[in-house]
């Protein structure tokens, strides 16, 4: 959902993304990419592997060298440390979720509170209880993250990217490797995020999902944007069927139980 704050014809984008190229030696990963994401919207980036969906996301946050263009958040140019990120209202997941297996769930949620140093010990545990009720998570607060199924590991990713209440969040694949019943809880919970006025980034090979959050898609292919759109204009564009869409998974995958190829059933 879209929200509309008062001021919203006066405010920049909560990201704003010009023309922005990466090269890795001579391999172009990403060409004069541009795009927007405002205050209460979702935008999901979709597209083959190595289209540049991940390279935006490490570009936001100052990963990899920008070779051309800018990156704004909130209207000021990105700030490129993790602490600068942070109290830009910044926060993202991984692929490969990042978790300190050994720290209970309840401490991995916490790590980015005392990072930034700013809050007491108190509300820091307050806003972690928050979140970790808000995900269904309560009752494994103190078990080690390690132990826990990947889909509610994939949840206290989502719930430490939460936790510092961001202004924008990047979601990389979070719905890959999830059945029907968490991907629909993963919706519910991007909708209500997204509600909340925070700005929702998301990279997503599982194109129902993305059909269902998204109010808007950009389509990446060979590190340039071939569509953006509303998801149903965006899934009827013949460019996005030729690129990607109508790609057998097999030809887009990476092995048997990725979720990498576009996929429209279940993630695993
Ligand atoms: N650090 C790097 N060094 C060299 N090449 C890189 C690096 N990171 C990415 N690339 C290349 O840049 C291109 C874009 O990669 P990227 O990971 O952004 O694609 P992607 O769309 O996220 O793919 P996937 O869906 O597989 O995650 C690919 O050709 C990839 O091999």
């Amino acid at each position: 959902m879209t929200m509309t704050p008062d001021n919203a014809e006066d405010s920049p984008p909560r990201l704003e993304v010009s023309g922005l190229t990466v090269t890795f030696g001579g391999l172009t990963a990403l060409d004069d990419v541009s795009f927007t994401v405002g205050d209460g919207e979702t935008v999901a980036l979709i597209g083959p592997n190595g289209a540049g969906k991940t390279t935006v996301f490490n570009a936001v946050c100052g990963l990899v060298r920008t070779r051309r263009g800018e990156i704004r958040v909130g209207g000021a140019p990105a700030p490129s440390s993790a602490t600068g990120l942070l109290g830009a209202g910044v926060s993202r997941t991984l692929q490969g979720l990042g978790l300190f297996d050994r720290l209970t769930v309840l401490e991995n949620v916490l790590v980015p509170l005392t990072s930034t140093g700013r809050r007491t010990a108190a509300d820091d545990l307050a806003a972690a209880h928050e979140v970790l009720a808000a995900l269904g998570l309560n009752a494994a607060a103190a078990a080690p993250a390690g132990t826990l199924p990947y889909p509610e590991r994939k949840r206290v990713a989502l719930a430490r990217a939460l936790v510092t209440r961001p202004r924008l969040v990047l979601l990389d694949e979070p719905a890959g490797g999830l059945g029907a019943a968490d991907i629909d809880q993963l919706a519910q919970t991007v909708r209500t995020v997204s509600d909340g006025g925070c700005a929702v980034l998301l990279v997503e090979h599982h194109v129902d999902f993305v059909m269902d959050v998204a109010d808007r898609v950009v389509v990446l292919d060979f590190g340039h944007v071939i569509a953006c759109g509303t998801p149903e204009t965006v899934r009827r564009d013949p460019a996005v069927e030729q690129a990607y869409l109508g790609v057998p998974a097999s030809r887009v995958s990476t092995g048997s139980t990725s979720d990498k190829g576009a996929t429209t059933g279940e993630g695993s």
